[in-house]
Parts: C-alpha cells; sequence; structure tokens
C-alpha cells in the first residue's frame, strides 16, 4: 500500500508563494516515511492534502495504486494521528477508539472485540473506562493511535504526534511507534521538524523546504550524502568552511578538500563538517591519508553537555566550527580557552558554487 503524490501544488492565496510546489515522492509500503524539514516547508499541508483534508491545486495522491485525489478523506480510508490530541473529552477510551467503528454501523460484538485488540495494541487495556483527562500525554497519544488504527486503514499518517510531549516521553513513544510498526507493518507517513527522530524510525526520508522537496532517500542517504546545501546545514548541525577552488582542491584555510570533478578554479566552496566529524589533538603532525587533512583551529570556548564538550573553534579563515568531544577524551586533552589545536576531519560535504543557506 504506497503512497504516491505526483507534482502536488497548493497556494493557499492568489499571487503568493504556494505552501507545496510541485511536490513529488512515493512511501514505500509497508515502511515508515518521515517528512522532514523545518517550520513552514509545507509538511502539515502536505499530509492534510495526501488525507484529503486540503484540495491541491495541480497534481494527484495514489494510494495503492487508486487515484483518490476527488475522494473526500471518509473514502481515503486512512488513519490520521495530528499532535493535538483531538480525543473526545467526553467519551471514555473505549467509546473514542470505537468512534469510526460505529460511524462505520458495524455490529456491536464486533466494535467491542475490535476495541478489545486495539486496546491490546497499544498496551492500554487497563484504562478503557476512563475519560482523556485522566490519562497522560502520551497514554492519550496512545489512544489517538489505537483510534486511527481501529478502522484497518490502508495507511497512516501522523502529524508530529509527539510534538506536544516532553523528550523523554517522546523518546520512550518513538521506541513505541518502532515496535507497533514492526507488529502492524502499515505504511505510514510521520510529519516531523526532529532529525532525530526522522532518522531513528524511518526507513525513508522525505526532506522538505520551502514547499519542496530537497532530498529523498534513505536516512544513511539524508545523512551521508546530503544532495544540498541546505540538507548539509539542516541535518546535523555542521558547521560551514568557506573558501575557494585551488589546484583542484578545495581550500578552506590551511585545509584541503576534494572537489566535484566539474569544479573550476577560483570557485567559491563551502565544507560541511559535523560536530562529531573533527578529532581534536594537542600535537601538530604531519597529514594523514585522504580527507584527514590537520589543521590548527583556536579554542574560543567549551561547554560540557551531558558525555561531551561542545568545543567552538576559530579557524584561521575566521569560521567558526562546532566539535563534539567525548568528555573523558576532553579532559585528556587537558586545552583550555585561548590555545591552539590541531584539528583532523574525518569527514565534510563539500559543495563548489555561491548560495545562500
Ligand atoms: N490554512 C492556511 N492558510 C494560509 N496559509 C497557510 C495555511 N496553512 C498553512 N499555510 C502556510 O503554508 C506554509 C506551510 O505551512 P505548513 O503548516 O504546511 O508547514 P510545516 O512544514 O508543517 O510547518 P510546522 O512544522 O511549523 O507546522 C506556511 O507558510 C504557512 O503559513
Amino acid at each position: 500500500m504506497s503512497i504516491i503524490v505526483k507534482q502536488l501544488t497548493r497556494r493557499f492565496s492568489p499571487g503568493g508563494s504556494p505552501a507545496v510546489s510541485d511536490v513529488s515522492f512515493q512511501a514505500p509500503a509497508g515502511a515508515i516515511t518521515s517528512l522532514l524539514g523545518p517550520s513552514g516547508a509545507g509538511k502539515s499541508t502536505l499530509l492534510r492534502l495526501i488525507c484529503g483534508l486540503e484540495v491541491p491545486d495541480v497534481g494527484r495522491v495514489l494510494i495503492d495504486g487508486l487515484d483518490c485525489t476527488a475522494l473526500p478523506v471518509q473514502k481515503r480510508n486512512v488513519g490520521v494521528v495530528f499532535q493535538s490530541y483531538a480525543l473526545f473529552r467526553h467519551m471514555t477510551v473505549r467509546e473514542n477508539i470505537a468512534f469510526g467503528l460505529n460511524v462505520r454501523r458495524l455490529p456491536r460484538d464486533e466494535v467491542e472485540a475490535r476495541v478489545d485488540e486495539m486496546l491490546r495494541l497499544v498496551q492500554l487495556e487497563a484504562l478503557g473506562s476512563r475519560h482523556p483527562g485522566q490519562l497522560s500525554g502520551g497514554q492519550r497519544q496512545r489512544v489517538a493511535f489505537a483510534r486511527a488504527l481501529a478502522i484497518r486503514p490502508r495507511v497512516l499518517l501522523l502529524d508530529e504526534p509527539f510534538g506536544a510531549l516532553d523528550t523523554r516521553v517522546r523518546e520512550e513513544l518513538r521506541e513505541w511507534l518502532h515496535e507497533l510498526h514492526e507488529r502492524t507493518g502499515l505504511t505510514t507517513l510521520l510529519v516531523t521538524h526532529d532529525q532525530q527522530e526522522a532518522l531513528e524510525i524511518s526507513q525513508h526520508v522525505v526532506v522538505m523546504s520551502e514547499g519542496r522537496v530537497a532530498q529523498a532517500g534513505s536516512p544513511e542517504d539524508i545523512y551521508d550524502r546530503p544532495a544540498s546545501p541546505f540538507v548539509a546545514s539542516f541535518i546535523g548541525g555542521a558547521s560551514v568552511l568557506r573558501g575557494h577552488v585551488l589546484e583542484g582542491r578545495a581550500a578552506l584555510g590551511s585545509l584541503a578538500l576534494s572537489v566535484p570533478a566539474a569544479a573550476r578554479e577560483g570557485e567559491a566552496v563551502h565544507a560541511f563538517v559535523r560536530p562529531h566529524d573533527i578529532k581534536l589533538a594537542r600535537s601538530v603532525s604531519a597529514a594523514g591519508a585522504g580527507e584527514r587533512t590537520p589543521f590548527m583551529g583556536r579554542v574560543e570556548r567549551f561547554k560540557p553537555v551531558g558525555g561531551f564538550v561542545k568545543v567552538l573553534l576559530r579557524m584561521p579563515s575566521g569560521d567558526e566550527v562546532t566539535v563534539q568531544v567525548p568528555r573523558s577524551e576532553f579532559e585528556a586533552l587537558g586545552v583550555v580557552e585561548g590555545d591552539a589545536v590541531r584539528a583532523d576531519v574525518l569527514t565534510a560535504s563539500v559543495f563548489v558554487g555561491d548560495y545562500a543557506i
């Protein structure tokens, strides 16, 4: 049951810039696909176009091969969970889960059996007679999942389902969703602005920016091979080093990295380096193999954050680079603010040409 969207465009005001612009992608059958992007990228609008709450100006939505573009929400047979719980406060948990089944006028014993099954699935068997006001935020979201799944939807659409919860509950539910998906195998589309969430639980990621698809691929593709400066800077908190092409290499201060074959001499270069892709050392020795080119930086400041120390380096070019060092490693280095350190870049994404992030 894949979801395919073809050239979807939705403009809210005539002449204004579209919230979703010429978007095409496929959410593979049986997988969790994340729609990932910053606020305002068009993720929720895209999800609403897929579930039928919005109508596209142009384009098509196909679910399991069936063109649903003109179908109303209730005919699409999709399960939807939003960030705000959207449970009926005056109904018990059981009644909430049964809602979609009662609308479909299923026999009473069938409804009761399905509600029991859903309560077991979301591990809330003991709470069926409570009202939403008597549940924690995490429990309410599990009820919302049970209600969405009760109707045996063809696909599951989730709009920041854990967005209103605190970090610990969010992480617990992320794991829970992963297990739930293993059991149901349902094609799932998850809207999130949290890259950690997207990389952790999805098999396919669609990165959105300004209403368009910036890149689509596996979490490894997105992380290891960002297709554009936007993706490189959005995923993984990379620092940018600016320089130019010199003798076929990217010259970035005292650092030289390989560049795409098409790069012209003198062209502007931006290298994106992630905080844990730099290794710090006190001594200065010869360059390592390949990309492991050492360069010098000055420690501007550092701050322990949990098991890591966040170090801000100032490069000879003036660029600032954030480095993340395991705490024990940093303590062994014994550097203080103002010290010069050697920094080995383990890997970087290099882009050539002028652009604005
Ligand atoms: N009903 C609406 N009327 C007018 N403009 C809208 C409407 N819904 C969304 N927009 C605009 O469309 C753009 C995309 O919004 P959308 O909510 O889809 O983004 P998003 O990526 O889901 O952001 P967030 O993560 O903040 O929810 C924004 O500029 C938003 O202001």
